[in-house]
């Protein structure tokens, strides 16, 4: 039985308007994405007080820097004991290795993830502004590949590749997947998007959802269907 469960993107520049959001959900508390936007402005402390609240978090830091460097921030993430952290697949498995072992070396439970291909990435741009020459799908396999060999947890993909990550990494592999909008929500950046019904029908694991929540007009309701599409399957 997979342990899905939906993530929400708490892109606020304050810790007023984070706690402001995170006290409209009186009956239930979601597992909360902390993103480089809040961090930067209010630092780890943000982290322990959302924490403290009981809330899951997944502390989107992102890093992608030499091994060394990356161990050392990556052991500095780990003191702070988050459920689930990240760093891009592109820095190479060493250095995806280098995170995974700062984490081993606290002895934290928090699991780590890759970023294969941003979910904001197009076929077109991968192709011809980083030259890739690969199908994207391919390249999304590819790394989660990578992540494998280092040890990783899993990866962070689009919904619409969480069957194809699946298919090389296996079942228990995690796909973590923004990209996530209600059909008739605006994509904005994003580009490889899908509704949370049809990341349940493809095997994500988990998703990631900011805008459609947090700029909803009612965003405990719309957390709500999020969590009766994709984690009910209603
Ligand atoms: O690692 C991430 O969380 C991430 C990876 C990715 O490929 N795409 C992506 O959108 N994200 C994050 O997921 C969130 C998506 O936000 P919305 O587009 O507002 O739903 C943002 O906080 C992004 O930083």
């Amino acid at each position: 039985m997979k342990e899905r469960d939906v993530m929400i993107a708490c892109d606020f520049s304050t810790k007023a308007e984070t706690m402001a959001f995170l006290d409209k959900f009186t009956e239930e508390k979601p597992y909360v994405k902390i993103g480089m936007e809040l961090f930067y402005a209010e630092g780890p402390d943000m982290v322990r007080e959302i924490k403290a609240r009981g809330h899951k978090i997944f502390l989107d830091l992102k890093l992608h820097d030499i091994p060394n460097t990356v161990k050392k921030a990556m052991r500095n993430i780990a003191l702070l004991d988050v459920d689930m952290t990240n760093v891009h697949a592109a820095g190479t498995i060493e250095m995806m290795k280098a995170a995974q072992e700062a984490i081993d070396e606290v002895g934290a439970h928090t699991k780590l993830i890759a970023v294969t291909q941003l979910t904001s990435t197009s076929e077109d741009r991968m192709r011809n502004e980083l030259w890739i020459d690969h199908p994207l799908t391919e390249t999304v396999q590819h790394y989660a590949h990578n992540a494998e060999i280092a040890g990783l947890a899993g990866v962070v993909c689009s919904p619409l590749e969480a069957d194809l990550v699946h298919q090389v990494c296996g079942e228990n592999f995690l796909t973590v997947t923004p990209g996530i909008r209600f059909a008739d929500d605006a994509k904005g950046d994003q580009v490889r998007v899908t509704t949370p019904a049809k990341a349940r029908e493809i095997g994500a694991d988990y998703i990631v959802v900011g805008r459609s929540i947090t700029a909803s007009k009612d965003p405990v309701a719309s957390y709500r269907r999020c969590v009766r599409e994709f984690v009910e399957g209603e």
